[in-house]
């Protein structure tokens, strides 16, 4: 299929996959500070807003594409015919330009007007920007991975599923904010032999290898943050979505992150995603 495809979540899916080789190359010479905050209170970086101009320009005016809205602005940009709405957080990580290290840019691709619940993706996935650049991507309840060159995509693995022995976790937020459940979940994890810690500061980075090692990767409820860091729209649900369909599990500490039901456009939400035992034994911890 082309970027010209008549499917909408295709050329969706196309038009982003083509722009990761641009905004990994248009990193370069914008690793500072944009002087400017996004709506969750962050201080942006140059990065942020150029690669949320980009995909904005790009994503809204597709035929079929309702919506586009982002992390980085406040408000929603209407399209044409509303077939699919599409939230995108451009740059995931984004801190990680100052050290260099790994980012991603994460999107949904939703059947509902935004904010809506991850129940109504059709589509989601990732791109990593790592030592190569590539996409998992989730629709019809299958995960393909698929490696970035040059605006070409070339599939590496189809039905990708989460290994059955997990191996990594990472966890995020202030250690002294955790609650003392989580706590105790988490010296629980740490004392199997088995596992190892992987945490880099870039969700997408942290859960790329959950997806190909098995294992959890939390940002949970904080005591100064109930609701955690991460945003529900363009982080959560998408992650959980992708996940789920790679036949691990999500949660926000009590349900699948996609049947939260959404209230605002920037809400936070509590994310825990990995292998099905690691989630259940969360949510039994934290009941
Ligand atoms: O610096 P902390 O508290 O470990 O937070 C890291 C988390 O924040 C994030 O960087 C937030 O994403 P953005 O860079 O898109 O705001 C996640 O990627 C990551 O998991
Ligand atoms: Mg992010
Ligand atoms: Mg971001």
């Amino acid at each position: 299929m082309s970027a010209t495809d008549p499917d909408p979540v295709e050329n969706v899916v196309a038009t982003i996959s083509r722009s990761a080789t641009e905004i990994r190359q248009g990193l370069v010479g914008r690793r500072g500070k944009a002087d400017e905050e996004n709506p969750s209170g962050e201080t942006q970086a140059e990065a942020d807003v150029w690669a949320d101009q980009l995909l904005a320009d790009r994503l809204s005016s597709i035929d079929g594409v309702g919506q586009y809205a982002s992390e980085e602005r406040s408000e929603i940009i209407d399209g044409g015919d509303e077939k699919v709405y599409v939230a995108v957080d451009p740059l995931d990580g984004s801190s990680n330009l100052k050290s260099n290290n790994t980012m991603g840019t994460v999107f949904g691709i939703y059947e509902e007007p935004l904010p809506a619940p991850g129940s109504a993706l059709v589509a989601s996935g990732w791109i990593l920007y790592g030592p190569i650049t590539t996409m998992a991507c989730a629709r019809d309840g299958t995960v393909t991975k698929y490696e970035l060159t040059g605006g070409e995509r070339t599939v590496v693995e189809r039905d990708v599923t989460l290994p059955d022995d997990p191996l990594v976790y990472g966890f995020g937020g202030r250690v002294p904010h955790w609650h003392d459940e989580f706590r105790e979940y988490v010296r629980e994890i740490e004392s199997n032999p088995e596992h190892k810690l992987r945490y880099g500061g870039a969700m997408i980075g942290d859960v790329n290898q959950v997806l190909t090692y098995g294992g959890i990767f939390a940002y949970p409820a904080l005591e100064d943050s109930p609701r955690g860091k991460l945003r529900l729209q363009f982080e959560g649900n998408p992650i959980a979505h992708l996940i789920e369909a790679a036949g691990g599990r999500s949660s926000d500490g009590i349900q699948s992150i996609l049947e939260v039901e959404p209230e605002d456009l920037h809400d936070r939400v509590p994310v825990h995603v990995g292998n099905v035992d690691l989630i259940e034994r969360l949510e039994n911890a934290l009941e």
